[in-house]
């Protein structure tokens, strides 16, 4: 079994019990479930910079990012920086995360936030909202054609963006639909964590233009971005680059006012 299928199998458990535990219903009631969202795409698309920063403990590929890092002071850093969204990792076993880092976020930053998760059932988008998240993450290589749809449909009438992640042409063919606003290549392969900014710039001309494009992780120089540019992308995720540092939110700031020179 590989990294990606032994996730998706751990979480399947996870949300039967939380479900079972918290079931969804007792979350749309919420005064924060009801409240009004930040749009990640429209930000995306009204910004040159385009930087998307997240907040990572660690990984399956980086056992240690930053243990100690305040998820309240790196989200105000984040939004000093003026980046266009934060993401926040909420995977607890793989990735150290917590749905408690997302509310934390949403306290601390006024900019639009991403539940970075591995979404296979609508309980999480329920959650997402309700936990403050304004975009939700959808992985096409753990998703059918027919999940990919219901659940941005879901996001869509609950008012969250959805940003789609793809690796390959296989994965973006069938994830091309009206109900996803950006779509994400990822550079780094989730099954075998190589990295490959040649990902993105292969992929870029299959993509139509009404898809907001966003190049996902393997991004450390404002070289990179630049280039990237050149193949239509207005979106850069950002994770280790920054968290590898003792000061996340104050590398973010350096590195988008180098951006903007
Ligand atoms: O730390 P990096 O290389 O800058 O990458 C960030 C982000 O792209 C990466 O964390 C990521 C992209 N897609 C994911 C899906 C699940 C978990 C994590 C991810």
């Amino acid at each position: 079994m590989n990294i990606l299928d032994k996730i998706v199998a751990d979480k399947r458990k996870e949300i039967e019990l939380k479900s079972l535990i918290f079931p969804a219903a007792q979350y749309t009631h919420s005064v924060i479930f009801k409240r009004d969202t930040f749009s990640l795409a429209q930000a995306l698309r009204n910004s040159d910079t385009g930087i998307i920063s997240e907040f990572k403990r660690r990984s399956p590929s980086k056992k240690t990012i930053n243990q100690n890092a305040n998820v309240g002071q790196v989200a105000m850093g984040y939004e000093k920086a003026g980046v266009c969204g934060m993401s926040v990792l909420t995977d607890i076993k793989y990735f150290g995360g917590s749905l408690e880092d997302l509310i934390i976020a949403r306290a601390s930053a006024q900019i639009p936030l991403l539940r970075k998760e591995f979404i296979i059932s609508e309980y999480q988008i329920i959650e997402a909202k309700a936990y403050g998240a304004d975009v939700i993450l959808l992985i096409a290589a753990v998703l059918t054609m027919e999940e990919i749809k219901k659940f941005s449909e879901l996001a869509k009438s609950l008012g969250l963006d959805v940003l789609l992640e793809v690796h390959n042409e296989e994965e973006l063919h069938k994830s091309i639909m009206p109900s996803i606003d950006m779509l994400g290549v990822n550079n780094r392969n989730l099954k075998t964590f190589e990295v490959s900014l040649e990902t993105s710039k292969s992929l870029s001309n299959l993509i139509p233009d009404d898809f907001v494009k966003v190049s996902e992780s393997g991004i450390s120089s404002i070289e990179a971005i630049k280039e990237l540019k050149e193949y239509g992308y207005k979106g850069f995720l950002i994770g280790e680059n920054f968290m590898k540092t003792d000061n996340p939110g104050e590398s973010a700031i350096t590195f988008i006012t180098d951006l903007k020179k």
